[in-house]
């Protein structure tokens, strides 16, 4: 996992992609993406194996139909026959399936994991909320977060953070980071249904989920409460207590966070530092004072919205985080760490520009 990128896209010799579990949401989200890549539109960059599990021998058309140049394409087994020979290859799989994969792949291959296997450092928390062996830990692929940008250039192996933690933590990092907050946090997010993934669920049915918003894993049962507390601790150099609430809503995508933690400082204050830690990031809209984030806002945009202020009264900071699960959430985030592991423009066929209404 050196840090300069051992790869050179030309249309002589283009970078080859393969994406296991293209048939799902985070894989279909991957290709669309990867379709309006620069690299893919020159020529640099090629997309090589698509592969499934049960749907393995279907052709993408069945489950993307949007993504008409790649629609005609049959899906392989997701095995190492068929994703060998790729530069590049995205896991878009259920947990616990990824490692077994990524051991059998070559050092030098880019594996990008979009599932939680290789997020969590700690053995036991991995034991403690997905169960079984822990199959690691891979560089991070949330650059915003200080430290993490770096580790990314030149990986070879990357785990894709989950969706809630990538809205709470760009939501909390830079006052936690600052000391601005106590080091006790609460985030309620509201989810668009694709979070759940496409198989299917009888408690995801439309008749079930529309017209409808509910909380679910509640009390702390939630798996992404230690991803959140391990970003989170890191930046304050002492353990962050999180209270993680998720809520579903009949949307298909988008998560908007709310974030509150007690603070003595200003509003003004407050605004200083995320002005301060955001500055520079291409990805994080930190919003003018008065204007709310919204997932209608980022659909299909690899941006996250962010509004802080400060509750006087009741001493809290207050943020609101804005993003789309599959785009920021998953496939975005996989995209933008795939620029920096080739050593590609990092903005690279990422817009900033969302879907409206
Ligand atoms: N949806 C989201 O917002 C986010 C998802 N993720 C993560 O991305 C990964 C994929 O999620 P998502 O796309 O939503 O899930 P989906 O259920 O939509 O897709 C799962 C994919 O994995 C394939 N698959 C299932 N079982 C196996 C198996 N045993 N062997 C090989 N392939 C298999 C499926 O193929 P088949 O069609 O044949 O069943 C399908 O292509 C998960 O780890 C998820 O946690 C991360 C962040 C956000
Ligand atoms: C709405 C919904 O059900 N969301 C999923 C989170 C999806 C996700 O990003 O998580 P992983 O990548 O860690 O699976 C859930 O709550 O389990």
């Amino acid at each position: 996992m050196g840090n300069s990128p051992a790869f050179t896209a030309t249309p002589q010799s283009p970078i080859r992609v393969a994406v296991a579990g293209a048939s799902g949401y985070a894989g279909g989200e991957v290709l669309r993406l990867l379709l309006g890549h620069p690299a893919y539109q020159d020529g640099s960059l090629v997309i090589g194996a698509l592969t499934a599990g049960g749907n393995a021998g279907a052709t993408l058309r069945e489950f993307h139909p949007h993504l008409l140049p790649l629609a005609d394409r049959v899906l392989g087994a997701t095995d190492l026959d068929t994703l060998t020979g790729h530069d590049v290859v995205f896991l878009g799989l259920p947990h616990g399936h990824s490692a077994v994969i990524a051991e059998q792949l070559p050092d030098t291959t880019v594996v990008i994991d979009c599932g939680a296997d290789f997020r969590l450092e700690s053995s036991d928390d991995w034991q403690r909320w997905y169960g079984g062996e822990h199959a690691g830990t891979w560089p991070y692929g949330m650059p915003e977060l200080p430290g993490k940008r770096e580790r990314l250039v030149g990986a070879t192996r990357i785990a894709v953070p989950g969706c809630y933690p990538t809205s709470a933590s760009l939501a909390l990092a830079p006052a936690v980071a600052a000391g601005i907050v106590e080091p006790k946090v609460q985030i309620v997010a509201v989810s668009g249904t694709s979070g759940a993934g496409k198989s299917p669920k009888v408690d995801l049915l439309g008749s079930e989920v529309m017209g409808s918003v509910r909380a679910y894993g509640i009390g702390g049962a939630h798996r992404h409460t230690p991803e959140i507390k391990q970003n989170l601790s890191a930046l304050a150099g002492t353990e962050v207590s999180v209270s993680f609430t998720p809520v579903l809503a009949p949307m298909p995508r988008g998560i908007l966070a709310t974030c509150t933690a007690p603070t003595t400082a200003t509003a003004d204050e407050a605004r200083a530092v995320y002005e301060k830690a955001y500055a520079d990031e291409p990805f994080v809209q930190l919003l003018p004072e008065g204007v709310l984030p919204a997932t209608g806002s980022v659909v299909g945009s690899n941006a996250v919205q962010i509004a802080v202020t400060v509750d006087a009264d009741a001493g809290l900071l207050i943020v609101v985080a804005a993003l789309d699960n599959l785009t920021k959430g998953t496939a975005g985030a996989a995209v933008q760490s795939m620029n920096l592991a080739l050593g590609l423009p990092e903005t690279a066929g990422l817009s900033t520009v969302g879907v409206a209404p």
